[in-house]
């Protein structure tokens, strides 16, 4: 069937609501066009559908798919954020990874690969899905371009611990890799979220001597997300950034879908604005993981993570040189008129 498009700025946008129910046709992220009726994507939404590296529930290989599925209700207008992401930039969905289940190391390879072609080609890469083991090639793809990178990892966990079982490669594990390799830049890396059981205090000097900053979930609860925001401006400056989001960083009450969930997490209210708060940063890629679908109630994960890729889009057509402050950030009571 054929679904008629929104287009502006001869940018091919999402199948136009107006004309055809947002629950009708085939499910790309936000009904964008699939990449292969692109000329030319800035910026691709990948699924990445892997889970063969948690620790507790498995479900997020099911996590692109229900990501997609909660995205049909975006809009074209980021009123938050001024700004119409798929009239800026030509968004595309590239579909999914294929990545071997029972190989991890051959999946990662394959995760890598993938990514690097889109990151080489000047095409900005949002994957969908997974769990978080996948931030380590992704990292390395991006990388491989920008050298180390700074690095926003919003989380409940820390995910630097070393091995599980013997094994390196983990979700638990894959910013520690990520500094062993030299891929990421210390002096610009960061945690939001964190809470939650450790296995002991060498946890947090580990990854003290990883570089990374820490800003637990209490803290944005304490600082408030204005000041969270100049903190994290302020650590990543002007460097490539690259921004790893696993799900569970959000409460269980916000994300229950995930596969490690811990109390006492972020509201989605609190997340969307911290990553608002990111215009004007140099944003290079990023990724939302650990969604689990099997159990999520009501799409209430789905719908999180589908409107953290949106405000991704929107940093990125707002670009690196847009306002800290911009027209809307911080005067919410002016956006929609009346009640300042
Ligand atoms: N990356 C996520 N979601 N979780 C890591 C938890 C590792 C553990 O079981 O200790
Ligand atoms: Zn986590
Ligand atoms: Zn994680």
């Amino acid at each position: 069937m054929d679904h008629p498009r929104v287009e502006t700025n001869g940018r091919i946008g999402p199948v136009n609501a107006a004309l055809t129910p947002r629950y009708a046709g085939l499910g790309t992220f936000a009904r964008l066009p699939r990449i292969e009726d692109v000329s030319k994507a800035d910026v691709a939404v990948v699924g990445m559908p892997w889970d063969s590296g948690v620790s507790y529930r498995p479900g997020a290989r099911f996590g692109a798919t229900h990501v997609r599925e909660s995205s049909r209700l975006l809009r074209p207008f980021n009123p938050a954020q001024s700004v119409s992401p798929f009239a800026e930039l030509q968004v595309a969905d590239a579909g999914d990874v294929a990545l071997n289940p029972f190989n991890i190391d051959e999946a990662l390879k394959t995760a890598e690969e993938a990514a690097a072609q889109f990151v080489s080609d000047g095409t900005s890469l949002i994957t969908i899905g997974g769990d978080h083991t996948l931030a380590l090639p992704l990292l390395r793809a991006h990388a491989k371009k920008h050298g180390p990178v700074a690095l926003l990892h919003f989380d409940a966990h820390l995910d630097t611990w070393d091995t599980y079982f013997g094994a390196e490669y983990t979700h638990g594990t894959p910013f520690r890799r990520a500094f062993e390799e030299g891929i990421i830049d210390s002096s610009g890396v960061c945690h939001v979220g964190t809470r939650g059981p450790l296995y002991g205090t060498q946890d947090l000097e580990d990854d003290a001597r990883f570089g990374f900053g820490v800003v637990t979930s209490n803290d944005v609860m304490r600082m408030g997300v204005d000041e969270v925001v100049g903190f994290l401006r302020e650590r990543v400056g002007d460097r490539p950034l690259y921004v790893s989001l696993d799900i569970d960083v959000l409460d269980p009450a916000h994300a229950p879908g995930t596969g490690t969930p811990e109390p006492g997490g972020l509201t989605s209210r609190e997340l969307l604005e911290i990553l608002r708060g990111l215009r004007g940063t140099n944003l290079i890629g990023a990724d939302v993981v650990e969604v689990a679908p099997p159990y999520d109630h009501a799409e209430l994960t789905g719908l999180a993570a589908a409107n953290v890729v949106y405000e991704y889009m929107s940093l990125l057509a707002l670009g690196k040189d847009a306002p800290a402050g911009g027209p809307a950030y911080g005067e919410s009571n002016t956006t929609y008129g009346e009640s300042k």
